[in-house]
C-alpha cells in the first residue's frame, strides 16, 4: 500500500515551493491542488479515491528519557510499527556501510548524523512496509531532520510525542542502561543534553504550534507511564483502538497529563 503512495512522489514538482502532504498525495493531488479547492485531472475524476495515508507518530523526548521502553508497550497493544532513528543508524555501522564510519563517529560524539542520511534510511523502511501506522522514535531531532523528512517522505506526522524527564533522572537512566551502547557514557551523554536542549527543542515548538504535541510526564514506573499518559492518547484514536490487540479500559485523555496546546 505503502508502495504505491510512495512512488507518487516523483510525480510530484520538486521545485514547488509549496509543500505536498502525503495525504494530499495519497488522494492523487498534485502542487497546486488541494482537497477543497482545484480542481482534479477530469481524466482522474471518476477513478476511486487513491489509498489512505499511513498514521504517523513522532517520538520526542532527551536521551534516556523513555521513548524506545514506551515504544514497545505502544507496538504490544497497538500494533504500530516501530522505526527508531538511532536503531537504523547503529544498524549501518554494525553492517559496515559507505555511511557507518561516519555515523560512529557522530555517535560516539552525540553528534546529529546528516538529515540526508537519516530520513533515507527511514524512507527504506517506511516503503518496504507492509504496515499503515509507525511510531518513528527519536525524529525528527532537529529542524533540518523535519524539513528533511517533510521534503523526502512528504509527509506530516499525525501525533508528536514528547516525552518530559528531568535532566538527573535521564543521566540515571543512560548510565545504568547497560546495553554497550558507545554513547551511553557521561561526556557523551553531556554533549547529547546539550544538543537535545538547543536543538531538539525548537522541533518539539514547532508541533505545539501546530497542535500535535502531546507532553507526558515521563518520571514514574514505565507501566503507569504508559497506562496513564500513553494509552489514552492512542485509544483516542479510533482507528488504532479498533485494531489494537488489548482491550482498553480508559477511553479519555487526561487533561492533567497529557498537554496538547490545539
Ligand atoms: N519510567 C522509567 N523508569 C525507570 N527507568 C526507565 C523508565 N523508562 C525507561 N527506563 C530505563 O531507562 C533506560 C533508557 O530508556 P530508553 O532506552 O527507553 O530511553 P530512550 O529515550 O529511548 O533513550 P535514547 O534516546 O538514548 O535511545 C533503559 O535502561 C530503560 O530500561
Ligand atoms: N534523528 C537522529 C537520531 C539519532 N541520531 C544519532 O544517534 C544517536 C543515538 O540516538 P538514540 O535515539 O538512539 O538516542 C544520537 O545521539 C545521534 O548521534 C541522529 O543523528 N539523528
Ligand atoms: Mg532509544
Amino acid at each position: 500500500m505503502w508502495r504505491r503512495v510512495a512512488l507518487l512522489s516523483p510525480m510530484i514538482s520538486s521545485s514547488s515551493s509549496r509543500s505536498l502532504t502525503l495525504n494530499q498525495a495519497a488522494f492523487g493531488l498534485k502542487v497546486g491542488e488541494s482537497f477543497a479547492t482545484d480542481a482534479v485531472n477530469p481524466e482522474e475524476r471518476d477513478l476511486p479515491p487513491k489509498e489512505k495515508a499511513p498514521f504517523i507518530t513522532f517520538v520526542l523526548g532527551g536521551p534516556g528519557s523513555g521513548k524506545g521502553t514506551q515504544c514497545e508497550k505502544i507496538v504490544e497493544t497497538f500494533g504500530l510499527q516501530h522505526l527508531s532513528a538511532g536503531d537504523l543508524l547503529r544498524r549501518e555501522i554494525a553492517m559496515n556501510t559507505k555511511n557507518g564510519d561516519m555515523i560512529l563517529n557522530l555517535i560516539k560524539d552525540g553528534k546529529i548524523v546528516p538529515s540526508e542520511v537519516t530520513v533515507k534510511l527511514i524512507q527504506r523502511e517506511l516503503e518496504s512496509s507492509d504496515s499503515r501506522k509507525f511510531l518513528i522514535d527519536g525524529f525528527p531531532r532537529t529542524e533540518e531532520n523535519r524539513v528533511a523528512f517533510e521534503r523526502i517522505i512528504r509527509a506530516d506526522p499525525d501525533v508528536v510525542l514528547f516525552f518530559d524527564c528531568p535532566e538527573e533522572e535521564m543521566v540515571t537512566r543512560v548510565l545504568n542502561r547497560n546495553q554497550g551502547r558507545i554513547d551511553d557514557n557521561i561526556t557523551t551523554m553531556k554533549k547529547r543534553l546539550k544538543i537535545f536542549n538547543g536543538l531538539n527543542r525548537p522541533v518539539i515548538d514547532y508541533y505545539k504550534n501546530k497542535g500535535k504535541l502531546y507532553t507526558i510526564n515521563a518520571v514514574g514506573t514505565v507501566d503507569d507511564i504508559f497506562q496513564q499518559h500513553v494509552l489514552p492518547i492512542f485509544s483516542s484514536f479510533e482507528q488504532l483502538k479498533k485494531e489494537s490487540r488489548h482491550v482498553i479500559q480508559k477511553s479519555t485523555i487526561g487533561s492533567s497529563l497529557v498537554e496538547n496546546s490545539s
